[in-house]
């Protein structure tokens, strides 16, 4: 409780700017090799708790059976940063995932794509730690993801799918909170929230509650929150929805120059164009299994990913059966 209220201190002197802060903005950019350095230890037990969801707690054998410490430095060495094994997750009757494997190397722009349902967003939840999975490992930075959720959180950027924002504190606060939650020292935080305003063009929104915010600016601040302990991976679901074009530009510039100093983003998204133009390796995920992954340019062939996809998804059968459409009734 005494770590709770220390943190909530130093954040509530954040808000105010701080003229001594000299954190560089390239900082942010890559991924922190020495972010242990800065962290407050205290600070990681009142920002990790485990998530659990109602699905209720599966075993823990179960879910790290295919995992051991060889394996974890083996993946490391080799250049994966992400490591997924026969993740599994059902819910009632709907099998969301299944036994799907996946492998993402360090340094990469990371797409997934699949149709409505196809358990994207459960996948990415069971990567983040945010969602327990009922069978199946995952491995990040050579931590297992559910023996250690707490490790393997630190080294890890999160925008989640549906967003629960604390949205009673302004812009600045909240990414104030999203840092110190990270262990980071008040100095650096604040740095940082100065750096990434900037570059989402929220510095006018920083004193406005979040709650006032329209969706894209949520969106953004929601995802420099997700940045701002300088994660190796980045795991981004849906990032560029309701991001206006100019924003979202400059989202991707900031992300391929995190990429370029080797962090690694992980994101789906439902747009072809922007996987085919922006990522460098793809996965098609339909009905909680990747049907085909690797360099977007081998997924994709002599087609468009769009084309592919649709071959893969069954998108071209869409209007069949459908003709009293056109039958018109008046
Ligand atoms: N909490 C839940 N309870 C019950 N069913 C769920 C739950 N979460 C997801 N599902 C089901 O699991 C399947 C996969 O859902 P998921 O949200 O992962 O798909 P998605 O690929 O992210 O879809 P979209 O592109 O529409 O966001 C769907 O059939 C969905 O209805």
């Amino acid at each position: 409780m005494r770590r709770a209220v220390a943190a909530r201190s130093e954040r509530d002197q954040a808000v105010e700017p701080d003229e001594s802060s000299t954190t560089a903005s390239s900082a942010l950019l890559e991924p922190d090799a020495d972010a242990d350095t800065e962290r407050v230890p205290e600070a990681k037990r009142i920002v990790e708790p485990e998530s659990e969801t109602a699905a209720g707690p599966a075993s823990d054998d179960a879910i790290s059976a295919a995992n051991d410490g060889e394996e974890d430095a083996d993946a490391v060495e080799h250049g994966t940063v992400l490591s997924v094994r026969g993740l599994t997750k059902t819910f009632g009757d709907t099998r969301a995932v299944d036994a799907l494997d996946l492998e993402v190397r360090a340094g990469s722009f990371y797409g997934i794509v699949g149709p409505n349902g196809a358990g994207k967003t459960t996948t990415l939840s069971m990567i983040t730690g945010l969602l327990r999975p009922d069978a199946g490992s995952v491995t990040v930075n050579g931590i297992d993801v559910w023996a250690d959720p707490a490790a393997a959180k630190r080294t890890i950027g999160v925008l989640p799918d549906r967003l629960r924002v604390f949205d009673r504190l302004t812009g600045a606060q909240l990414l104030y909170y999203a840092g110190t939650l990270r262990g980071l020292s008040g100095d650096v935080v604040r740095g940082r929230v100065e750096d990434l305003a900037r570059v989402f063009g929220l510095e006018d929104a920083m004193g406005r509650l979040v709650s006032d915010y329209s969706a894209g600016m949520v969106k953004k601040v929601s995802l420099a929150a997700a940045m701002i302990h300088s994660p190796r991976v980045l795991v981004l679901d849906e990032p560029f929805e309701s991001v206006d074009p100019v924003s979202a530009a400059k989202v991707v510039e900031i992300l391929r120059v995190y990429v370029g100093n080797g962090g690694t983003v992980v994101l789906s998204s439902h747009s072809m164009d922007f996987i085919q133009r922006v990522c460098d390796h793809v996965a098609i995920i339909v009905e909680g299994q990747v049907l085909a992954a690797g360099p977007v340019a081998d997924v994709r062939g002599p087609v468009s990913l769009e084309e592919r996809f649709l071959e893969l998804a069954g998108g071209r059968r869409a209007a069949e059966g459908m003709e009293w459409l056109h039958s018109f009734s008046g």
